[in-house]
Parts: C-alpha cells; sequence; structure tokens
C-alpha cells in the first residue's frame, strides 16, 4: 500500500489513476509521494519514507529541489502539459496590453442606466480606448520551451515577426519552432528590437530580476511586457517606475503583488495560466503516472532532480539505488551483491548532474538486509527492493 498526500486540488482524470493499492488525500500522513501544483513546500520536513514529489504543472520553484536530492527524494514535473493553456492566455493578453480591452469595459459599465443615450456616449468615448493592432509588430520571446515556442508560432501566426531568444534551446524544441522565427543571439537584441516582450524561462537564481531598470533601459520607448512565467522575474519597483514614466505602456502578467495591483497600465490576472480543465487534466494524468511507475517498477521519467531510466519489468527482483555521482560507485555496488550471491540480470545506471540512479534487476537470495548493506556504501542515497 503507497501513501498519497494532496498539497493542492488534483484534477480526478489524474488521481483516479491509483487504484486500491494507493492510499491517497489531503490528510493523508507519512506520505511515500506527494503531488503538488504551486503550494510551496519550502518550510515542509519531509517524512523519511518520502520517495517522490510529483509537480502537476512545470514550474518547480516552489520546491527545495537541492533538499530533495540530498534526502534521495525524486522530483518529478510534467513538460508540456499545460503549455497551450499559457500560450492561449499569453495571446489573449497581447491583445488586452494593445487594445485597452480592460479599461474600456470597465467604461463601458459606467454607461449602465443612460437608456438611449448609451449608444450616442459609446461613439463620443471610445476614442479613449484606441490601441494599436499586433499584426506586423516585433514580438520577443524570451525562453523557447514548451511554452515559448507554441507563443512565437500563434503570433506568427497573426502576422507577428517573431524574435527568439534561447540559449538552451533543446533539438526537439528546434523543430517545433516556426523557421521564419528569427534568431536572437542575445538579450539586448530583443530588448532593442521588439515592440512586445513576453518571458517563459524558470524562475531560478540567473533569471531573478532579469527584468530590471537596466533592462528596460535598452528597451524600446512604449514596449509592452508579458509575465506569464513568474513574479520574481521582473522587478516590481523598477516596472512600476517605466509604468510611470511611458517607458513601458503595458505590464500584463499572471503574477500580481500588491504594489502592482490597479496601476495603471498593469494588468493582473491572478495566475490563471494553467487553470483550464484540459490541462488540469493533462497534468493530473502525468503526474499520476510518473509517480505510479516510479513507486511501483522504480521508472524515472520528467524527473527535474534526477536521471531519467526507463527499463521494462520481468520477473526479477529490482533493486533501484540513488546515489552521488562519483567513480566507481556501480563496482562497489556489483561487488556488494556478487558477496552475498546475487547475480545482476539487466542494469541501466545514468548520472545528472552531482546525482546518478541505478537499477539492477537481480536474480538470487535477496534478503532485506540487502539493501541496509548497500545503503552503508559511500555515496548511496537511496536503496529501496521491489519485488
Ligand atoms: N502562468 C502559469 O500558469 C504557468 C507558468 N509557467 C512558467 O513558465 C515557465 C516555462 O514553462 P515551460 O515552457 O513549460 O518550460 P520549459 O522547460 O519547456 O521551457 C523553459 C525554457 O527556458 C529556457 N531557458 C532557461 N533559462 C533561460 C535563460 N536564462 N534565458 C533564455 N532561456 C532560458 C530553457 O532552455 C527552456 O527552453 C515555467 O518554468 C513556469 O515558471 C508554466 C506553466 C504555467
Ligand atoms: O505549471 C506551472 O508552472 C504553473 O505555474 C501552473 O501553476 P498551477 O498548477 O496552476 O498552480
Amino acid at each position: 500500500m503507497f501513501r498519497i498526500k494532496y498539497l493542492n486540488k488534483i484534477s480526478p482524470v489524474g488521481t483516479s489513476r491509483f487504484d486500491t493499492n494507493y492510499e491517497c488525500g489531503e490528510a493523508v500522513e507519512n506520505p511515500d509521494a506527494i503531488m503538488v501544483r504551486s503550494a510551496s513546500m519550502h518550510e515542509m520536513e519531509f517524512p523519511k519514507n518520502l520517495l517522490a514529489i510529483a509537480r502537476a504543472g512545470a514550474g518547480v520553484n516552489n520546491i527545495p529541489l537541492e533538499k530533495c536530492s540530498e534526502q534521495g527524494i525524486v522530483v518529478f514535473n510534467t513538460p508540456g502539459a499545460n503549455a497551450n493553456a499559457v500560450k492561449e492566455l499569453v495571446i489573449a493578453a497581447l491583445l488586452l496590453s494593445s487594445r485597452k480591452i480592460v479599461p474600456a469595459i470597465e467604461w463601458t459599465k459606467t454607461l449602465k442606466g443612460k437608456g438611449n443615450e448609451v449608444g450616442k456616449l459609446v461613439e463620443k468615448g471610445k476614442g479613449a480606448f484606441v490601441g494599436p493592432e499586433i499584426s506586423g509588430k516585433k514580438l520577443g520571446v524570451i525562453g523557447l520551451g514548451a511554452i515559448g515556442i507554441l507563443v512565437a508560432n500563434a503570433a506568427k501566426s497573426l502576422g507577428m515577426d517573431v524574435y527568439g531568444y534561447d540559449p538552451y534551446l533543446s533539438v526537439d524544441a528546434a523543430w517545433g519552432l516556426s523557421r521564419s522565427t528569427k534568431h536572437a543571439r542575445t538579450l539586448d537584441e530583443i530588448y532593442t528590437a521588439c515592440d512586445y516582450i513576453t518571458v517563459h524561462v524558470p524562475l531560478t537564481p540567473d533569471t531573478k530580476g532579469m527584468i530590471n531598470e537596466q533592462t528596460i533601459t535598452k528597451m524600446k520607448d512604449g514596449v509592452r511586457i508579458l509575465n506569464f512565467a513568474r513574479g520574481d522575474l521582473v522587478n516590481s519597483k523598477d516596472i512600476i517606475a517605466a509604468l510611470q514614466s511611458g517607458k513601458v505602456s503595458s505590464y500584463a502578467t499572471d503574477f500580481p503583488s500588491d504594489d502592482l495591483i490597479g496601476l495603471d497600465g498593469v494588468i493582473a490576472i491572478p495566475h490563471l495560466g494553467a487553470s483550464t480543465p484540459e490541462s488540469e487534466d493533462n497534468c493530473a494524468r502525468m503526474a499520476a503516472n510518473e509517480l505510479i511507475d516510479y513507486l511501483q517498477n522504480g521508472n524515472i521519467r520528467n524527473s527535474v532532480n534526477m536521471p531519467s531510466i526507463c527499463m521494462p519489468r520481468d520477473s526479477s527482483i529490482r533493486i533501484c539505488i540513488l546515489h552521488r555521482n562519483i567513480p566507481n560507485t556501480i563496482s562497489l555496488l556489483s561487488g556488494a551483491l556478487a558477496e552475498s550471491g546475487i547475480n545482476i540480470e539487466n542494469m541501466q545506471s545514468k548520472s545528472k548532474k552531482d546525482y546518478a540512479y541505478t537499477i539492477l534487476d537481480v536474480t538470487g537470495d535477496v534478503k532485506d538486509t540487502t539493501a541496509e548493506h548497500i545503503a552503508k556504501l559511500p555515496e548511496i542515497i537511496r536503496v529501496r527492493i521491489i519485488r
């Protein structure tokens, strides 16, 4: 029996994947795995038996990754599962930031009760809400991952001239990107050329505050900035000053903060990027499948802190070992198993930065003490035997 704790509401399309071998819910104690969306886990103490955390979504800045790695907790996310939902909201925000739609709707409400005058008042007042078309304008997309690519391609099909910047662009991503996207080799190319700039990078120490006074200065006067990635990518104080001076004409964000709410030029949306039934279902399904395959088979797919390994199961006993990525660990492991008369039938080992994962399918008399014996070897973080 595995225990799964939910820290946020997770779509039943995912939770229904857990059969009677699982006890699941928000009240579950001492879990073997956690499913989470945006709840912050930084202050949490993790139980010793916690094996995995699945983020039903993309961003993992709410999870203490280093602490998880040190404690042998595999962290999964669901790459691309909510990308279309975010893309659609970003396209809406491009138009909202251009056409003054929100203040215009608010103004229209003030005409309530004016009876037959409404039509005349509309025609008289609409001049205050003129805004440019996006067709033919330059859009800079920073971060060409699952979301950035969809945004770039959709903007292209709406007639925009799209510039993309991503120094770590994956080969798969490159295949998906419209060939007409202009390759910006530096951020400055985006900053100086673009009328609209949209950010789609993860929040990390490197990207925190990347949109700030210095970078805004390089941008075109009247630039429109969109942030549907994470609030801390943009320095609030600096963007507010730039809005007030007119340097930035609009800031659309999915991450409202107290200082931004209600300011002229700010379009603040309550983190709705992934809030569609389709994306909630996709993320939950993918996250649940990742957990099930890890808990039952030791397979790792889409982990952000550990390498991916998927090995089909046969009738052997499986030993799963999370360890540090240092030379000689594999030979220590095989030596320890040989001493206990255990034969390795199949194995895979992969590393990711400082950590590595090894799956051994074995035959022989595997006792529970075997795991304890291996766990005492240097640099071993966690050992699990799956029968
Ligand atoms: N508003 C919302 O509800 C949602 C927000 N997000 C946010 O959007 C971010 C991106 O999501 P995905 O596209 O799904 O992730 P992804 O991992 O597919 O793409 C991120 C891209 O950013 C690139 N990148 C990393 N550092 C960079 C840098 N310094 N400069 C330029 N590019 C850089 C990577 O190479 C990668 O291609 C997430 O990390 C999350 O914070 C994601 C989903 C929903
Ligand atoms: O996937 C992401 O990174 C998101 O920001 C979506 O967050 P949510 O699952 O809607 O709380």
